[in-house]
């Protein structure tokens, strides 16, 4: 358990923490960010129209051998309109209390990018930051061009302020869950000693349910709960409290569906594995007698309940309007919104706060007005008059991120794209955005 997430330890006194490696601090690691970023850039070409960069990097190869502090190297600016630029975040960002937001949508939608870019946003406002992956198939380490699959917490280069960020590996989870189902002891000892002993047949008459394939195919949506549970212990202990926002960038709509009905799931199921357990465990304990062998104590059964009561604890934390905020996110594509009106629908039979819609990709109005571009608009604003007209979306604040022609990757990238988040209330829908990241 120990080994699948090897988090830093935090001074809490100094609010500073305690780094795996000296050279991965926040503020000494923006160049690197940087790099990451402009590696990503064609060679000899301008970079993309909505990127302006500029090319004075000395500064940036001399701070290795100086050791000076990269901060305030880079400003990511919106060059047009910056007073108007106002982040649709800068809500979710206000106040000091513990705030946890989860990130869902249709698969492919941009979540990963919002979520990093939300993260990013409340770092930079002072919330030192927790940004965790807990959908199975990662992608955050691509979006902040950082590896993040090591199973720890990894701080986040580029930042002034604590951002750390984490990748669950949800094959763990699911061995997490194997062992606590077969436990030392367990079915698993029991059917081998009685195999051993030619009994086999009898563990397989006390069964009344398939274990052997429950074990071997964990619930959908288990990898996901555990990976947020994982999360949670950490994050209510002393050492985690400085962290006053918690990201999740969850898997797409069904598997969040079915992590949320879950802990119904694992009740019954757990509860047959339970009640077998107590069978085979007082038959093995007959047959035990009667070879004269000791019976082994099992705690597998300890280690079940445990397992149900942090999934009751996820249920719980989703629901919890105080503290937590699903956000929806989608783009401007009638699939897409049909999808978020259903999820929307799903999330609020199950209790679940949301308050906020984020629109990714919507097409800036200073695309050139080629046929394609003029088709897409029309395109999207359609689906866009969808989301004031459906019953599950309209009642949401509206927050739009523009389509921007960069990969975003990286801080700087992601920074840009923070800028670029509109509110749709006292905005006019439709604004180009252009911004520069200048090294001063
Ligand atoms: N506003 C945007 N403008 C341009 N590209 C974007 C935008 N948002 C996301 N992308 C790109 O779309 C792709 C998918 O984004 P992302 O990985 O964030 O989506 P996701 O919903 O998390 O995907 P998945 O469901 O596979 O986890 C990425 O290449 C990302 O850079």
């Amino acid at each position: 358990m120990a080994a699948l997430y090897n988090i830093p330890s935090i001074s809490s006194s100094t609010h500073s923490l305690s780094l795996p490696h000296h050279n991965q601090g926040c503020t000494k690691t923006a160049p690197m960010a940087m790099a990451s970023f402009l590696s990503h850039l064609p060679k000899n070409q301008t970079p993309f129209s909505l990127l302006k960069i500029s090319r004075t990097f000395t500064s940036i190869s001399s701070n290795p051998t100086t050791r000076k502090p990269y901060r305030n190297l880079f400003q990511v600016r919106a060059v047009a309109a910056p007073a108007e630029a106002v982040a649709g975040f800068d809500e979710m960002a206000a106040g000091t209390q513990r705030k946890y937001y989860m990130l869902g949508g249709k698969g492919g939608v941009g979540k990963t990018s919002c979520a990093a870019s939300l993260a990013v946003k409340f770092a930079n406002s002072g919330h030192p930051t927790i940004v965790v992956s807990t959908d199975p198939a990662h992608s955050l380490s691509d979006s902040f061009a950082q590896d993040l699959t090591g199973g720890m917490l990894v701080p986040v280069q580029g930042l002034d302020n604590p951002l750390f960020a984490l990748e669950i590996n949800p094959e763990k989870a699911r061995e997490e869950f194997r062992t606590a189902s077969q436990g030392g002891g367990g079915s698993g000892g029991v059917k081998d000693m009685m195999d051993s002993m030619g009994l086999g047949m009898l563990v397989e008459q006390l069964g009344d349910l398939k274990l052997g394939e429950l074990l071997d195919t964990p619930p959908p949506g288990l990898d996901e709960a555990l990976a947020i549970s994982k999360v949670m212990q950490f994050v209510e202990s002393q050492e985690y409290n400085m962290f006053t926002r918690i990201v999740f960038d969850t898997a797409p709509t069904g598997h969040t569906l079915r992590l949320l009905s879950l802990p119904d799931f694992l009740d019954a199921s757990i509860g047959k594995i339970l009640k077998l357990k107590q069978k085979l465990s007082s038959a093995t304990s007959a047959i035990k007698s009667v070879f004269g062998k000791e019976a082994k104590p099992d705690d597998s059964s300890a280690k079940l309940e445990k397992l149900k009561e942090r999934m009751g604890k996820v249920r719980d934390l989703f629901r919890d309007t105080e503290s937590t905020e699903f956000v929806i996110v989608t783009i401007p594509t009638v699939m897409a919104i049909s999808e978020s009106s259903r999820l929307h629908a799903s999330l609020e039979k199950e209790n679940v706060p949301v308050k906020r819609l984020i629109v990714n990709q919507v097409l800036p109005a200073s695309a050139s007005d080629c046929k394609f571009c003029a088709m897409k608009r029309k395109d999207q604003k359609r689906a866009l008059d969808m989301i004031e007209k459906d019953p599950e979306l309209s009642g949401l604040r509206l927050v739009q991120a523009p389509l921007v022609d960069v990969e975003i990757r990286g801080v700087p990238a992601l920074t840009f794209m923070d800028h670029g988040f509109q509110d749709k209330i006292g905005e006019k829908f439709h604004r180009p955005f252009i911004a520069a990241v200048h090294a001063i």
